[in-house]
């Protein structure tokens, strides 16, 4: 059973057994109240009840009133990453199953980063052998300018650690065409996503026009940046292009293409996963809008869950 908590529009759900939990780990200034059509929706995501004895979970909604659409927002806090790697997997296993059945095709979009460690679960039992890969296509929300095999190469990581021990048609591993600049890489990857809209891969946003991807899987730099979206730089406010590129990067290396926030943000689902004391101060920025940072920016069309650990919300 799951007890919710209600300050204006912002609604909290969480089981009743974490009601113990330190009062700090909740944002300030939150009354509760019910919101039954909230929690039930939470809890059909059947995420699993074990995590809650090793974690602290908190969920959060934003309701279609405040957001003019069907928007929920939920912040789940991990005691240990292990355990939100675990939650993660399935949380991304379900959605697979869903959209596989549902759309004989499930699109994923990753980030670089830590980000991809966090899903080493996936590639593992039971979801190695559960999930049907064969209908995975697989994107990049940002990616650097380089050589596939080089370090600094976002494929090469996501390969590494997971395209290599899961059994996804290489046809549906979308990488950058990297043998072109960084504005036309960006060109060329808009219009692979505009061939699979064509195709009905991609589906698109009824209310937006832009794409509309099952599941974005991201991190969050110590700065609050997503994708390659830098706080204060100009690309956080593209409002037309799909992709788009920067060659002025705060962070090394300085040539890449970046998904732009309309097309981040007509996302079906959106997990947005941050570890670390490092972070702590961005999350608090995006979350309780104690300063203006991209990551408080990004929403998603039916759901947008921060998966954090204890670290990362050490400031909230
Ligand atoms: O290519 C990139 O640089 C990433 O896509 C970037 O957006 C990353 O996700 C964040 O910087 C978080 O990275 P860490 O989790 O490693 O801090």
């Amino acid at each position: 059973m799951a007890s919710s908590c209600f300050l204006g529009s912002i609604v909290f759900t969480c089981p009743t057994n974490l009601s113990s939990r330190p009062a700090s780990l909740f944002p300030k200034n939150l009354t509760c109240c019910p919101y039954s059509s909230a929690a039930s929706r939470f809890e059909s995501l059947s995420i699993g009840s074990s995590r809650r004895k090793v974690s602290e979970v908190m969920s959060m909604a934003t309701t279609a009133s405040e957001m003019g659409k069907e928007e929920k927002k939920r912040v789940e806090i991990f005691d240990l990453e292990e355990n939100l790697a675990v939650d993660l997997a399935k949380f991304t296993a379900h959605l697979s199953d869903k959209y596989c059945k549902e759309r004989g095709a499930f699109t994923v979009v990753v980030s670089g980063g830590s980000l991809i460690k966090s899903l080493r679960k996936l590639v593992e039992s039971p979801y190695a052998d559960s999930i049907d890969w064969s209908r995975w296509h697989f994107f990049w929300v940002d990616e650097r300018v380089v050589p596939k095999h080089h370090d600094d190469s976002n494929y090469k990581l996501a390969y590494d650690a997971f395209l290599s021990k899961v059994p996804i048609p290489p046809g549906n591993v979308y990488a950058i065409n990297e043998s072109l600049s960084a504005e036309a890489a960006a060109d060329d990857y808009e219009t692979c996503l505009k061939h699979l809209v064509k195709t009905n891969i991609l589906r698109v946003s009824e209310s937006t026009g832009f794409p509309k991807f099952d599941l974005m899987l991201l991190g969050m730099g110590p700065d609050g940046h997503v994708a390659s979206l830098f706080p204060g730089h100009s690309l956080c406010n593209e409002s037309q292009k799909w992709v788009t590129f920067i060659t002025d990067s705060p962070k090394p290396p300085s040539e890449r293409i970046t998904f732009t926030f309309p097309v981040i943000n007509s996302s079906a689902h959106i997990a947005l996963v941050v570890c670390g004391s490092g972070k702590a101060e961005a999350v608090q920025a995006a979350l309780k809008k104690t300063g203006e940072v991209p990551a408080g920016s990004v929403s998603a069309e039916d759901e947008l869950v921060w998966f954090l650990d204890k670290p990362a919300c050490s400031k909230l």
